[in-house]
């Protein structure tokens, strides 16, 4: 048997539908998906067999222009996973079209091209009439000479087995890069941590986009067959911390339970979830911080 291996590094703009792209094709929810923009902060990955081909996917941060200097690191780190891939697919909206954001991403291409296999996936095409959506993919290939292009909802779930399957083939030979049983509990702690993430941005809407994070510090399997899993949202200052505790606690109790929820539902098993927050007072400026957050491709990580 051949067996085939590789990453494939998903980019786009914001809210273009990596994480929804990503979660189909892997099967099980990853990588975190919220109506906000620009919520994939950290670099998640998932497996995929295909055939006898594995896929590891990258699922870079969007990739916009860059403000402070965290963002700064998002587009080095969005990049950076493209550079690091053997195939990347660049996925645009239907609807948006070329928009100055993907301009610029096709400028960048011309960069990481040489050499790699990159597609183009036009993403929510339930969204547009098909004249659109011929006009859009005769244009971008006009701009960029890609290898292939998808029609695709990643929503809906037309296209992607298609894509699926292009993409296993043209990863390299070679040996799986985990272990088939493996696959499932990969990053599994990062999951949790996103989860909570994802239900405190929604719960908290515009107060605090950015300013908090989640790291899960202890994982227990019981042996009752549930799991504890302890987690600290760190905040930057201490006005915050009243934020995301709220009135009597009424908001982070919300939340533990959304995510506590989820969890369950995700592992199939009880479990514990136990919140605390901290202040971390400029966590954005602490370069190790990006690290964690699997923000240094570069660095041989
Ligand atoms: N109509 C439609 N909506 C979609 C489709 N794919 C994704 N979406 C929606 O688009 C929004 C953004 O999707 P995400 O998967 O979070 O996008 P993303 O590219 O990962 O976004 P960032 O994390 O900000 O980089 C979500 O509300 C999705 O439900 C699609 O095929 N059709």
């Amino acid at each position: 048997m051949t067996t085939r291996a590789g990453f494939v590094a998903l980019i786009g703009e914001p809210n273009a539908g990596k994480s929804t792209l990503l979660n189909r094709m892997v099967g099980a929810k990853v990588s975190i998906v919220t109506h906000k923009v620009q919520t994939t902060r950290a670099r998640i990955r998932g497996v995929a067999m295909e055939g006898d081909s594995q896929i590891v996917f990258v699922d870079t941060p969007g990739l916009f222009r860059p403000r402070r200097r965290l963002d700064r690191a998002m587009v080095a780190a969005a990049w950076g996973g493209a550079a690091d891939a053997d195939v990347v697919v660049l996925m645009v909206e239907a609807h948006r079209g070329i928009t100055e954001g993907v301009e610029r991403i096709l400028e960048g291409l011309q960069d990481i091209g040489e050499g790699r296999r990159i597609a183009l996936a036009i993403n929510k095409i339930d969204r547009v009439q098909s004249e659109v959506l011929l006009g859009l993919t005769k244009d971008l290939n006009e701009r960029y000479d890609f290898s292939e292009t998808f029609m695709i909802s990643a929503e809906r779930g037309h296209g992607v087995d298609a894509l699926r399957q292009w993409l296993a083939q043209e990863l390299p030979e070679g040996p799986w890069l985990y272990p088939e049983d493996q696959i499932a509990d990969l990053p599994m702690r990062m999951i949790a941590a996103e989860m909570t993430r994802e239900k405190l941005t929604l719960r908290l809407h515009q107060e605090l986009p950015y300013q908090l994070t989640v790291e899960t510090e202890h994982w227990e399997e019981r042996k009752d067959g549930s799991a504890k899993i302890d987690q600290v949202i760190y905040v930057m200052r201490d006005g915050h911390k009243g934020i995301v505790l709220g009135k009597r606690g009424e908001t982070i109790k919300a939340v533990s339970q959304a995510a506590r929820a989820e969890l369950e539902d995700f592992l199939d098993r009880k479990v514990h979830l136990f919140l605390q927050v901290k202040v971390r007072p400029n966590w954005l400026e602490e370069a190790e911080r990006y690290s964690e957050m699997g923000l240094d491709f570069k660095d041989g990580n």
